[in-house]
């Protein structure tokens, strides 16, 4: 088993990352300085594959488990699903000691973490990941929010989890499709911080894809590595924190705008990130080969670098809900070399339509 620790002084914890670790997940609760009370939060797809095993791993280590369901889909991870679990919550009668173990994807850790944020004003969490982007991104960093009609995360927090326990063996049964866009956010990391993760994963594509252990946990540790001392330096985003947002201008503007019902978010994430590319060329900061690297690594993951069908002039209304914005300037994050980006306002808006033209002509 490897183990990071993200140091973030008296909010610290580990992220725990093996194959076949899930069943180790009641001892590790029994170190954290917990209460005997533990909610599971999950979907059905996740419970009916896991969740029995996961239920049974804590009960057996003394804790009085409690489980609560959400709908599985980002459409769910909203102010009606986080109302339902409040309800479930106040059933389960869990109190200030007790823990919110998420069990799931980014959407179901997302949303379950906003929950263990504000219940009480506050309880424990944990995160046991079980998609590749949740092992990668979501779960680590404290990033837990709900998603508004206008725009993604809109409703949330800066909440950390007390441990991460991201088990590679889940991955296996994902579909292809959601192991792919889990892979947008590995490659985004290459993109945004060492050129050498970028080189790896072009050598390693297969053995990634292909779920290979090695070059997984590689990918898993190294993601979660270069995530942890960006949150370590910025936990809050007054800064830094900002270039993990790299290809989630547009990207977030394009599930937004198509409710939240047609991208997976790595997907959308994947086309954000060509577009990012792309509008530093227009600006000069990356040369035609370093944009042509960007797509050939994203598309040969088997991610999209075009879209259709999507109104312009909404994507452009949409950059303006982006979280980014700064007395209503839009901030873009850009690559000046593939392995280093910076923050940049004032992006000429005939620069983001060209670009929008040349990936996702109406
Ligand atoms: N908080 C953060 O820092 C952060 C970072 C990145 C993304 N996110 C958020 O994460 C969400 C996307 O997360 P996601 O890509 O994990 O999507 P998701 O949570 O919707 O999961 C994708 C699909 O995989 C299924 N699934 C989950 N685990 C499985 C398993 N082991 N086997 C089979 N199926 C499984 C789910 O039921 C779902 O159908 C978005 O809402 C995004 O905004 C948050
Ligand atoms: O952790 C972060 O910081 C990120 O930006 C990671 C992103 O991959 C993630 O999608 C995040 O939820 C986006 O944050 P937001 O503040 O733009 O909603
Ligand atoms: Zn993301």
């Amino acid at each position: 088993m490897e183990k990071l620790r993200v140091d973030l002084g008296e909010r610290s914890y580990d992220i725990k990352i093996g194959e076949d670790i899930l069943a180790n997940l009641g001892q590790y609760l029994s170190e954290l300085e917990i209460g005997k009370k533990v909610l599971i939060i999950s979907n059905p797809l996740v419970d009916s594959l896991y969740g029995a095993e996961v239920e049974k791993a804590i009960s057996e280590a003394g804790f009085e488990v409690e489980k609560a369901l959400i709908p599985d889909g980002e459409k769910y991870k909203s102010l009606d699903t986080a109302k339902d679990l409040y309800d479930e919550a106040v059933a389960a009668g869990l109190d200030r000691t007790s823990s919110i173990v998420a069990l799931g994807g980014g959407v179901v850790g997302d949303i379950a973490g906003f929950i263990a944020a504000s219940f009480m004003r506050g309880i424990n969490f944990i995160q046991v990941p079980t998609t590749v982007l949740a092992q990668v991104d979501s779960s680590v960093g404290g990033k837990v929010a709900v998603n508004h009609p206008q725009g993604k995360n809109l409703i949330g927090d800066f909440y950390q989890p007390q441990l991460v326990v991201a088990d590679k063996k889940v991955l296996h049964t994902l579909e292809e499709r959601e192991l792919k866009a889990g892979l947008a956010e590995v490659i985004k990391y290459g993109f945004i911080w060492d050129e050498e993760f970028f080189s790896f994963l072009k050598d390693k594509r297969e053995e990634v894809m292909n779920l290979d252990t090695q070059a997984v946990i590689k990918a898993i540790k190294t993601s979660c590595a270069i995530k942890a001392e960006v949150v370590e330096e910025d936990e809050t985003e007054q800064g830094l924190r900002a270039i993990l947002n790299y290809g989630h201008t547009i990207g977030h503007a394009l599930e937004a705008v198509t409710n939240y019902d047609c991208y997976r978010h790595g997907e959308a994430v994947a086309i954000g990130m060509v577009a990012a590319a792309r509008i530093a060329h227009k600006l000069d900061m990356l040369t035609v080969k370093e944009v042509k690297e960007h797509e050939e690594l994203i598309s040969d993951f088997g991610l999209p670098i075009r879209f259709e069908g999507v109104d312009h002039d909404q994507i452009i209304n949409a950059l303006t809900k982006d979280k980014k914005v700064e007395d209503g300037v839009i901030r873009f994050i850009l690559a000046e070399k593939i392995g280093k980006v910076k923050i940049l306002s004032d992006i000429p808006e005939a620069i983001i339509r060209e670009v929008l033209a040349e990936i996702g002509g109406e």
